[in-house]
């Protein structure tokens, strides 16, 4: 297996209080990775700063053997993320959104043809249908959606990154118990769809516990440090107890 994000000696320190703490991660390809704990124990910052948009404080993320702070533009977008506060541009149209995925591997024209106007429809029905999106939403603009709604654009988006690796942030807050799995099921790629590249890796931050069955590894955080990691089958349910108390 290759290893594609390395996060080395991480601390994210905040005056005195230490968000993260001593961090050592390796992510190869392959991997679908569950990042556990209560709530302020760190998990969003591990995901900003394995996708370089939080600095550390010490020590060094790389992708591909490479420093992340180092990587140009073109290669960033192998990086894909979804936002837990999902960062859709709300005036733009559903279509348009999804498009925007797409940013990093075309020009200033082409960014600008979308802004004003409907462009690669094929691509963006692709993505909504394998977000399980209505089609006919296509047009709409965002901010009339419902919040489950805007998280399954902010998918959509993401899978039309075409990213070679994906970082999510919570991605089920505002869905329901079915949705949330078959969501799950597609970020970790256990439903195939037409012609998309689906990332094969993936690093996801959960609220929910009981949602890890299809994952192949689990780390857990508390106070900012991993003290737990483990391939998924050998977690046991007194460890999530531990964790979470
Ligand atoms: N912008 C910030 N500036 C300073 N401290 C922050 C900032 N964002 C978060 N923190 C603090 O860092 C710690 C970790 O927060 P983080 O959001 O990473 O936790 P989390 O596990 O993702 O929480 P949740 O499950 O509630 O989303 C918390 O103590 C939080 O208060």
């Amino acid at each position: 297996m290759r290893k594609l994000l390395e996060l080395i000696n991480i601390n994210v320190k905040d005056q005195n209080k230490y968000r993260l703490k001593h961090i050592k991660l390796e992510l190869f390809s392959g991997e679908k990775v569950a990042v556990l704990g209560k709530s302020g124990s760190g998990k969003s910052t591990l995901i900003a700063v394995a996708n370089g948009s939080i600095d550390p404080t010490n020590g060094v993320v790389k992708f591909k053997g490479e420093d992340l702070k180092l990587l140009p533009r073109e290669r960033k977008i192998e990086i894909g993320t979804l936002w837990q506060d999902l960062r859709l541009i709300e005036e733009l149209s559903v279509a348009q959104n999804i498009n925007s995925g797409a940013l990093g591997r075309h020009n200033l024209l082409w960014a600008l043809r979308n802004l004003i106007g409907s462009i690669d429809m094929k691509a963006c029905h692709t993505c909504i249908e394998a977000a399980n999106l209505e089609q006919n939403l296509i047009h709409s603009q965002v901010m009339r959606l419902s919040g489950g709604q805007r998280q399954r654009v902010a998918i959509a988006r993401l899978l039309r990154q075409q990213a070679e690796i994906i970082l999510v942030d919570e991605p089920l807050s505002n869905l329901d118990p079915n949705m949330s799995r078959k969501i799950l099921n597609i970020l970790l790629k256990q439903t195939t769809v037409d012609c998309l590249h689906i990332a094969d890796t993936c690093l996801v931050s959960l609220h929910r516990p009981e949602l890890i069955d299809n994952f192949t590894r689990v780390i857990g955080i508390k106070k900012g440090q991993i003290v737990l990691d483990s391939p998924r089958e050998s977690l046991e349910a007194k460890d999530l107890n531990w964790l979470y108390n």
